[in-house]
């Protein structure tokens, strides 16, 4: 099932972290979810509950990302994650509004629904790893959510014609996407190259929260 076109660094620590989570990452990226969204089937109210959930999660993700911009120790990566700012502002935030009317809901019912518990860990796990001021655990949940919705997105299955369906897996594929996982990737093999045993436990630990994360956000849509 992996389908990833990342390269990663031969024994780097990206590579490790993918290595690990192998089994878990297989049924996330090959969940019911993903299957029915591009088969055009994922019944209406699934997919409105899973993206005003999504939704919610933005913000923390937004945090995220600007976290990486204080904290990364090069130029070069604050840049690229200003620029990625900017992408989630402009065409994340218009698939959201328009797919969330199109489903019968709105930003503003996402903002009010009750979080399940598992976006509420996943929320509070970003805004915790935001606040850490730590480049790495930065970088370890941004990788996570970007390279396995990448892994998804690429998946060789037919397009679905809805604007709702396809529209939320172009968003997590193309050339642009695919660059600018890699270049979290690369960043993970150029910082994890010089951490201490404590730093890359914790990193690993990480890791292994949020992509367990990742597959019961899936689990989630369906037991609303
Ligand atoms: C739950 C979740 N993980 C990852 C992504 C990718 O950004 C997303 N939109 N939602």
């Amino acid at each position: 099932m992996s389908t990833t076109t990342i390269v990663t660094a031969p024994g780097g620590f990206a590579a490790q972290l993918r290595e690990r989570s192998g089994e878990t990452w297989d049924r996330a990226i090959g969940h019911r979810f993903v299957e029915e969204l591009f088969a055009g089937s994922v019944d209406d109210a699934v997919l409105a509950h899973y993206l005003e959930q999504d939704y919610r999660f933005f913000d923390a993700a937004l945090s995220l990302c600007a976290s990486c911009v204080v904290n990364a120790d090069r130029v070069e990566p604050k840049l690229r994650f200003s620029a990625q700012l900017g992408f989630f502002a402009a065409d994340e935030d218009g698939y959201f509004e328009r797919a969330l009317a199109a489903l019968g809901s709105s930003a503003a019912r996402a903002g009010e629904v009750p979080l399940t518990a598992t976006s509420a860990a996943m929320i509070e796990g970003m805004r915790d790893t935001a606040h850490a001021n730590s480049y790495i655990r930065s970088l370890i949940v941004m990788a996570v959510a970007e390279w396995l919705y990448l892994d998804w997105g690429e998946r060789e299955l037919a397009d679905p014609s809805r604007p709702e369906h396809l529209g939320w897996i172009d968003l997590h594929r193309g050339a642009d996407f695919r660059a600018w996982v890699q270049c979290i990737v690369d960043e993970i093999d150029r910082v994890g190259a010089d951490l201490d045993e404590a730093e890359r436990a914790e990193a690993v630990g990480l890791w292994d929260r949020f992509v367990r994360l990742e597959l019961e956000f899936f689990d989630a849509a369906y037991s609303a």
